[in-house]
Parts: C-alpha cells; sequence; structure tokens
C-alpha cells in the first residue's frame, strides 16, 4: 500500500460546501474521514460525492449505546458502502458483537462491501491522569488501551483506534491481521492541540500503524498539498511494508 493511501484526512467542517472545497484543494488524498461535526450538520450527502470522486471513506462517528441502538446504527451505517466505521470499544462485548454482525447485514442488503469496524480503545485525547483521576480507571493508560482491543479483536473487530504511543504493544498482542489506526499523530514541531498522546509519523509507522488519521496539521498548514506530501515522505522514508488488511 502506498503512503498516500495509508493518511486518512478528516473532513472537520461545518458544511458539505467547506468540505467539498477540501477535497478540491486535496485531489491526491485518497482516504477521507466523515465525523460528526459534518455528518450531524449534514448528513450523508457527502458520502454520495465522496464515492462518485473514488474515494475511500472513513464513516466516523463513534457509535457508544446498548446493542440495540449499536446494531440499528451500523446496519444503517453498513448501508453507505464505507471502508471504516468507528465503536467505542468501552460499549461492551454483545454491543461490539451486534454492531459488527449488523453491519455486515447491512452492506450484505444493500449489495455493498463490509465495511471495517474499528473500535477506539481510548481517546487520543485523554492522558493518563485523566484516565485515573477523571474516569477513575485503576489500569495503567497503555494496559487499558490493550484491553480494549483484545476486547475488540474478541468480539471480531478488524482492527481498534489506538494511539501511536499504544501501537506496538496492540500489535504485539493483536497480531498482523489486525488493522490499527492511529490518530494523534504529529510531524516534528507541529502544534499538538487537543491531542495528548502523539508521535510523529516516522515514530507511528515504526510502531506498527496501518492507517494515519492526520487533520490539522494539513488542512490548517500554509500549503496543504505541501503538508501531506511530506508525510507521506516521512512514512515512505520509513520503508516498512504494509500489506492489506
Ligand atoms: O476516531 C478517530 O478518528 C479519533 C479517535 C481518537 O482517539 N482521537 C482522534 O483525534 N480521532 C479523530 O482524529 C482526528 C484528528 O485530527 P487532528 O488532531 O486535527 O489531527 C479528528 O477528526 C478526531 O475526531
Amino acid at each position: 500500500m502506498r503512503a498516500a493511501d495509508r493518511v486518512i484526512v478528516p473532513l472537520d467542517v461545518a458544511d458539505v460546501e467547506g468540505a467539498i472545497a477540501l477535497i478540491n484543494r486535496l485531489p491526491q488524498v485518497t482516504f477521507w474521514k466523515v465525523g460528526l461535526e459534518l455528518f450531524v450538520s449534514s448528513g450523508p450527502a457527502i458520502l454520495r460525492q465522496l464515492k462518485a470522486q473514488d474515494k475511500q471513506i472513513f464513516l466516523d462517528l463513534k457509535f457508544h449505546d446498548i446493542p440495540q441502538t449499536m446494531a440499528g446504527a451500523c446496519r444503517a451505517a453498513g448501508r453507505y458502502g464505507v471502508d471504516l466505521v468507528t465503536v467505542h470499544a468501552s460499549a461492551g462485548k454483545a454491543a461490539l458483537i451486534a454492531a459488527q454482525t449488523a453491519a455486515a447485514a447491512g452492506a450484505a442488503a444493500a449489495g455493498q462491501q463490509t465495511p471495517k469496524l474499528v473500535a477506539v480503545t481510548l481517546l487520543t485525547s485523554i492522558e493518563a491522569r485523566s484516565l485515573a483521576f477523571e474516569l477513575k480507571v485503576p489500569l495503567e493508560l497503555s494496559d487499558y488501551a490493550l484491553q480494549m482491543a483484545l476486547l475488540a479483536q474478541e468480539s471480531g473487530l478488524a482492527g481498534a483506534v489506538c494511539s501511536p504511543q499504544e501501537a506496538a504493544q496492540v500489535r504485539r498482542f493483536c497480531g498482523d491481521d489486525f488493522c490499527l489506526v492511529c490518530p494523534g499523530v504529529r510531524p516534528a514541531g507541529s502544534d499538538r492541540g487537543d491531542q495528548r498522546r502523539t508521535l510523529t509519523p516516522g515514530q507511528a509507522v515504526r510502531a506498527g500503524a496501518d492507517y494515519f488519521v492526520i487533520g490539522r496539521p494539513i488542512t490548517t498548514a500554509a500549503d496543504p498539498a505541501a503538508a501531506f506530501e511530506q508525510i507521506c515522505q516521512d512514512i515512505e522514508s520509513e520503508n516498512i511494508p504494509v500489506r492489506e488488511r
């Protein structure tokens, strides 16, 4: 897989017009993420636009609910013919299994390929102190993230979303067939913003990430195309081949 196909850029904008402007500005991006802001404001229209342009789509709505509701949402998501869909691992095993089964059924009924369901282990904006003192989780952060990834794997999901800081450990325990999607990737010197557990693109490749979700370092750069290209070169220069998962 080319580096350019592994960098997923989020359409973190307020409306479809803003999204189309960004897509047109970065024709070299092949994988776009549609997240909460755009989907809640504008609905699925952008998915049709992206499909018409043969782009890969990461539908990142981070479902977290009871099994019945997760199943309904994932069945509907499966009908869109998207490539990746997020759920929260902390919804629990029954919800994850229901989500996976329903996504496959929704896709099959609509004649689409089944999306890969990936479970968020622990948001990359959360640091160890918040996990312990706000969320009251009595585990080391890296252990908690690993347990959530293992839960996703046991539930039959294709992969997990984790910080690149936990990617090496998750890869070691979950094996080569498990898909690792890493946000919280920051080229050296770029602003961390609200991200708390970050690594550079090169470090994230070495840790075993398959996909990198990188937004503001590209979209707010003076030259977004150059920023995207530089990140692709950083990934390519590590010379670590990745297989399709
Ligand atoms: O599921 C995600 O994509 C996600 C999970 C997570 O733990 N952290 C995280 O930042 N993300 C998403 O990844 C993107 C990161 O954007 P930047 O911080 O601008 O690079 C955002 O669209 C987030 O919604």
